[in-house]
């Protein structure tokens, strides 16, 4: 199965396997000296490759692997003196490791729908067996980093062969979400 472009190495390289009884786990930087590791102690939830420039990836990755999970279930347990804010200006505050750039974990502070979730990267947990990526998101935005646009069809149609729905942004689930809040913010729809 031809690939147009590098995707993500562990997308290209099949997935891994979700174990129904995963419940957590550690996520650790790419230090070999003094690793940043958060513990999350609880399951994660909407799974999924984003293509936009502002979420960590490996080098020569298109897309990052990037999942949410409670802010009440992140604890910061060894080396937190390693990490900064990527941008404190932005709704996600991620909170990456000064030396190898991996982003640990990124909370939604600010009043929004997805506000009390923090944003991690599952590739980075010591553990085996999270839950597979559901689709793709922001997926347009591969542009942005340098991808040529004539190979969108192509990855889009390799993101669908490998079970990804691509969208160019959050899935229509989220979508609807995120209309529903803000409509009954606005009074639009009863709360
Ligand atoms: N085209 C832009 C899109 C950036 C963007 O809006 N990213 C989304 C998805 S991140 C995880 O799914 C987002 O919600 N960003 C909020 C934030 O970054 O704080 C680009 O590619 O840069
Ligand atoms: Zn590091
Ligand atoms: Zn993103």
């Amino acid at each position: 199965m031809e690939i147009p472009v590098p995707l993500h190495p562990y997308l290209d390289a099949g997935m891994g396997k979700a174990s129904a009884t995963f419940n957590g786990g550690t996520l650790v930087c790419a230090c070999k000296d003094r690793p940043v590791r958060v513990r999350v102690s609880g399951g994660i939830a909407h799974n999924h490759a984003c293509g936009c420039t502002k979420c960590w990836k490996p080098k020569g990755a298109a897309f990052s692997i990037v999942a949410v999970a409670p802010h009440d279930s992140i604890t910061v347990v060894e080396n937190g003196d390693k990490l900064e804010i990527v941008d404190p200006t932005a709704l996600i505050q991620r909170h990456a490791c000064k030396e190898c750039g991996v982003h640990m974990y990124g909370p939604v502070e600010r009043e929004h729908p997805f506000q009390g979730l923090d944003f991690i990267h599952p590739e980075r947990f010591e553990e085996s067996g999270w839950p597979e990526p559901g689709f793709a998101a922001f997926v347009s935005s591969i542009i942005e980093s340098g991808v040529d646009p004539a190979k969108m069809n192509g990855v889009r149609n390799h993101l669908r062969r490998i079970g990804l729905e691509p969208y160019d942004c959050l899935s229509p689930e989220l979508m609807d979400f995120v209309a529903t809040w803000v409509a009954k913010k606005s009074g639009a729809l009863k709360q």
